[in-house]
């Protein structure tokens, strides 16, 4: 199978319990909670998206034709430079529409650990060594176990208590970005306070300027 990737690049996990670790970011393109399109976002499903994963024109974007030449291109993106501890991150967009055994299978060959940022409304293939989950208000969750669950918060109509059942090691609430994102994280803060089994996670990418 062919696979669309909008953007590639190394940096660190900027979020979550992996946050601070060297990781190569392989950005699909494509979601199915929302088009992309600004005109579209009112209406989607998913509303608050920070991400542009429309096109394959980003860096280190394009089509691969297969899960060794996309698998490749991620080792290359890794560099020589440390062999340990490789480590990829798929995300998107949604990436459990694209991500697939062979391509597990084929990133694992190449020595790495693989990370993914999923909403959850998609199965996952097996062997995926980290699965993040981030449910959104109004979708129904196909995952139902993994290792992280990241709530985007506040989500109206999506009381963080309503997924502490899901089998997930670590439950992090992310305060939402955007207009309200000062406001946003202090309701977190006192979440997390009141209800401690949930902890913060703050996007630390986006406070240092990295990618
Ligand atoms: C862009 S999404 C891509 C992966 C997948 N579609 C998902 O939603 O989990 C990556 C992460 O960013 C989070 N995110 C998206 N928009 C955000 C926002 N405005 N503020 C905080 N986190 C956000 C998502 O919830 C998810 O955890
Ligand atoms: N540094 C960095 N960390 C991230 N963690 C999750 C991200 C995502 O967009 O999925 C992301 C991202 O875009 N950049
Ligand atoms: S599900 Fe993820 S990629 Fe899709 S619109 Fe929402 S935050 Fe963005
Ligand atoms: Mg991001």
């Amino acid at each position: 199978m062919a696979y669309a990737v909008k953007e590639m690049f190394l940096t660190l996990q900027g979020e979550g319990a992996q946050a601070g670790r060297a990781a190569v970011f392989c950005r699909f393109a494509g979601c199915n909670l929302w088009s992309g399109r600004e005109d579209d976002r009112a209406d989607a499903q998913c509303r608050f998206c920070d991400t542009d994963f429309v096109g394959m024109d980003g860096e280190g974007g394009g089509r691969f034709a297969d899960a060794a030449a996309l698998a490749v291109a991620i080792a290359v993106t890794w560099g020589s430079a440390a062999s340990e501890r490789r480590f990829v991150v798929f995300t998107g967009g949604e990436p459990l529409l694209q991500l697939d055994a062979a391509l597990v299978d084929a990133v694992h060959a190449q020595g790495f650990e693989i990370a993914v940022e999923t909403n959850g409304t998609v199965a996952a293939p097996e062997g995926i060594d980290w699965i993040c989950m981030s449910p959104k208000a109004g979708t129904d969750l196909k995952l139902t176990r993994g290792h992280e669950l990241k709530l985007v918060f506040p989500q109206p109509g999506l009381d963080p208590e309503a997924l502490v059942w899901l089998d997930f090691t670590h439950f992090f609430l992310q305060p939402m970005d955007g207009p309200d994102r000062l406001r946003n994280t202090e309701a977190a803060v006192a979440y997390c306070l009141s209800h401690p089994r949930w902890r913060l996670s703050l996007q630390t990418h986006k406070m240092i300027g990295i990618p």
